[in-house]
C-alpha cells in the first residue's frame, strides 16, 4: 500500500482518510507518513508552499512510499508541471466548474494529451536512471481530481464526471455552500448536489470525496456514494489537541 497503487485503491472504492497540510514542512510529512493515513495534500491553494518547501515534502513522501497530492492554486500548466516533476502522486484542481476545466486539467496532467512537458532529471522521471518508455509509463500512476465548489460546477457535473483522464470528483462544501449563499454547511441545495455529484462520479466510474471536518462527518457523508476524505488539517487537529489537554487541566 503505497504510492503505485494509489489510484488502483482510489479506483477501488476502498475508504481513504487523508488530510490536507497546511504548514510547509517535511517533518510533519514524515510524522504523517508513519500515521494510519493513506494519503496528505499540500493546500498549496491556500497556504504557503513555496516551490523549495514544496520539493522536501515531496521528496520525503516519495522516500518513505507515502502518497502526496498537491492542491494547486490555480490550475495552470506550469504550476501542474512543477508539482508533478517533484513527484507528486497527483493534483487536486480547484474551481472546475466546467467541461473545458475539466479537459485543461486532463490534458495538464497527462503527456498523451498534449499538455505536460516531459524532462529526464526529475524526481518523478527517476532523475535521469531510468528509459523513457518506462518513465512515460508511470504517467498511469497519476491521480487527476477535479474540485467542484461553484454551482456551475453542479450544473456541468455530468461533462465534468466524464472527462477522460479525471479519476476524481471532489466537493468542496464550504465553498459550495457560499456559492448557494449560504455561510453554512446544512442547506437541501447543498445536499441535492452532493447527490447529483455522487451519480454522476458512480455513473463514470470516478472516485468521489470530500472535504470534512472529522471521522464522524465522513462516516456521515459516505451515504453520498464518498469513499475518500479530507479529513480537517494538521490545524484543527493541533487545537483540538491542545484544547482538549487544555481544558483538562483548566478543570483542576
Ligand atoms: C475547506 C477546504 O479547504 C475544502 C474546500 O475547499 C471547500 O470549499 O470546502
Amino acid at each position: 500500500m503505497g504510492i503505485a497503487d494509489f489510484k488502483q485503491r482510489m479506483a477501488s472504492g476502498a475508504p481513504l482518510a487523508g488530510t490536507f497540510l497546511k504548514t510547509a514542512s517535511h517533518e510533519l510529512v514524515e510524522i504523517f507518513a508513519r500515521s494510519e493515513l493513506d494519503f496528505i495534500c499540500l493546500d498549496a491553494e491556500h497556504a504557503p508552499f513555496d516551490r523549495a518547501r514544496m520539493d522536501a515534502c515531496v521528496a520525503v513522501s516519495r522516500a518513505l512510499d507515502f502518497p502526496v497530492l498537491v492542491r494547486v492554486a490555480d490550475g495552470s500548466a506550469k504550476e501542474i508541471l512543477q508539482a508533478l516533476d517533484m513527484g507528486a502522486t497527483g493534483i487536486v484542481c480547484p474551481h472546475v466548474d466546467s467541461v473545458q476545466k475539466a479537459q485543461e486539467l486532463a490534458k495538464n496532467c497527462h503527456f498523451g494529451l498534449g499538455g505536460r512537458g516531459f524532462a529526464g532529471s526529475t524526481r518523478w522521471a527517476g532523475f535521469a536512471t531510468r528509459p523513457m518508455p518506462e518513465v512515460l509509463a508511470q504517467t498511469d500512476q497519476t491521480v487527476v481530481i477535479a474540485q467542484i465548489e461553484e454551482p456551475a460546477g453542479v450544473e456541468d457535473i455530468e461533462g465534468i464526471a466524464s472527462v477522460e483522464g479525471v479519476d476524481g470528483i471532489f466537493i468542496g462544501p464550504a465553498d459550495l455552500s457560499v456559492g448557494y449563499g449560504y455561510n453554512h454547511q446544512t442547506s437541501d441545495e447543498l445536499f441535492a448536489a452532493f447527490e447529483r455529484c455522487g451519480a454522476a462520479a458512480k455513473a463514470n466510474g470516478k472516485t468521489y470525496m470530500s472535504w470534512v471536518p472529522n471521522g464522524a462527518k465522513a462516516k456521515e457523508w459516505s451515504k453520498y456514494g464518498m469513499s475518500m476524505f479530507f479529513i480537517g488539517s494538521e490545524h484543527s487537529w493541533m487545537l483540538r489537541g491542545a484544547n482538549a489537554d487544555a481544558a483538562g487541566v483548566h478543570e483542576i
